[in-house]
């Protein structure tokens, strides 16, 4: 396996050269936009590893995933949906025109940036600390990495030059989708954002969602085995913005991105990958990453279509 991941990197490498690393978090623009990596975790803990496998980057809106799950366990499902929508936006990610002129002004879904707004502010605790706290606790038990932890240079750059974000909470807090402190809530956003991860972090939380959130090494849950459908739903649907039609058609495969190049995808029942390439199309995607993937998918028809 593993030489087959390297013949999948080396075919795909020139891929590299296309497309932008992130800019609009200055932060981002630091990374190298030739580093690629990915790694495998089957069903059956076998760990497979390639190139810059190892590389850190930051987790970005792969978040997302883990926090609609975490919403979801947190709250009765009716009251995260009143909040925020099932339906693709068809809209870049940091879209703000449909919280206008949708008739209900909810966000589309959480895997667009105010869905996944919505979606943190539905996370239980007491005070920002505590919800800081939970929501790392989940994304190191999900990870498997006790290590996990935020890039506060991203996380400060983020809360910097976020106001896109921020103008997006004002207007759904005056819609009454979201409540609270708005500064606060998007201090908890661009935390969970910042947190930085390797493909192995994401190949880990992959093939827990392919094992319907049973942690595939202890056999413990962790994820409600409805709400890893969900999850693995919305990646289908929107996990890869207004190109989650022609990657479902390409690849086939649930799979969720980040401006920081990292794509986790989640084969049902079979396996987790994790893959990063920095270097991003104008959707916001990693243009190798999804070659990479495509290929992938074809040589061992991983496609669950
Ligand atoms: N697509 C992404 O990865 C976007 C996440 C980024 N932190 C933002 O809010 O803009």
């Amino acid at each position: 396996m593993e030489k087959i991941l390297e013949e999948v990197l080396n075919s795909n490498r020139k891929y590299t050269n296309y497309g932008q690393v992130a800019g609009y978090i200055p932060e981002l623009k630091k990374a190298k936009r030739d580093d690629l990596g990915i790694c495998v975790i089957d069903k059956d803990n076998n760990i497979y590893k390639a190139g810059n496998w190892d590389t850190k980057f930051t987790i970005q809106s792969v978040s997302k995933i883990v926090v609609l799950a975490m919403a979801l366990m947190d709250n009765d499902w009716q009251y995260v949906f009143s909040k925020v929508g099932k339906e693709p936006s068809g809209d870049p990610f940091n879209s703000i025109m449909k919280l206008e002129t949708n008739d209900t002004k909810k966000p589309s879904n959480p895997m667009i940036n105010a869905g996944a707004i919505v979606t943190t502010s539905l996370i239980k605790g007491a005070s920002l600390e505590e919800k800081e706290e939970r929501m790392l606790k989940f994304f190191r038990k999900l990870a498997k990495n006790d290590n996990l932890g935020i890039n506060y240079d991203v996380y400060k750059s983020e809360k910097m030059t976020g106001d896109r974000n921020r103008a997006m909470a004002y207007l759904l807090r005056n819609d009454g989708f979201i409540q609270g402190d708005v500064e606060e809530l998007l201090d908890l956003y661009f935390k969970q954002c910042s947190i930085e991860v390797d493909t192995l972090d994401l190949a880990r939380i992959g093939v827990n969602l392919a094992s319907y959130g049973v942690d595939i090494e202890t056999g413990e849950r962790i994820i409600d085995e409805k709400v890893s459908r969900i999850v693995k739903t919305f990646m289908v649907t929107c996990g890869m913005y207004d190109a989650s039609g022609e990657f479902a058609i390409k690849v086939g495969i649930p799979a969720k991105s980040g401006v920081g190049g990292g794509i986790l995808a989640s084969v049902p029942n079979t396996m987790g990958i994790g893959v990063y390439g920095p270097a991003l199309d104008k959707k916001g995607n990693s243009i190798a990453g999804i070659k990479i993937l495509e290929e992938l998918s074809q040589k061992l028809e991983l496609n669950i279509f």
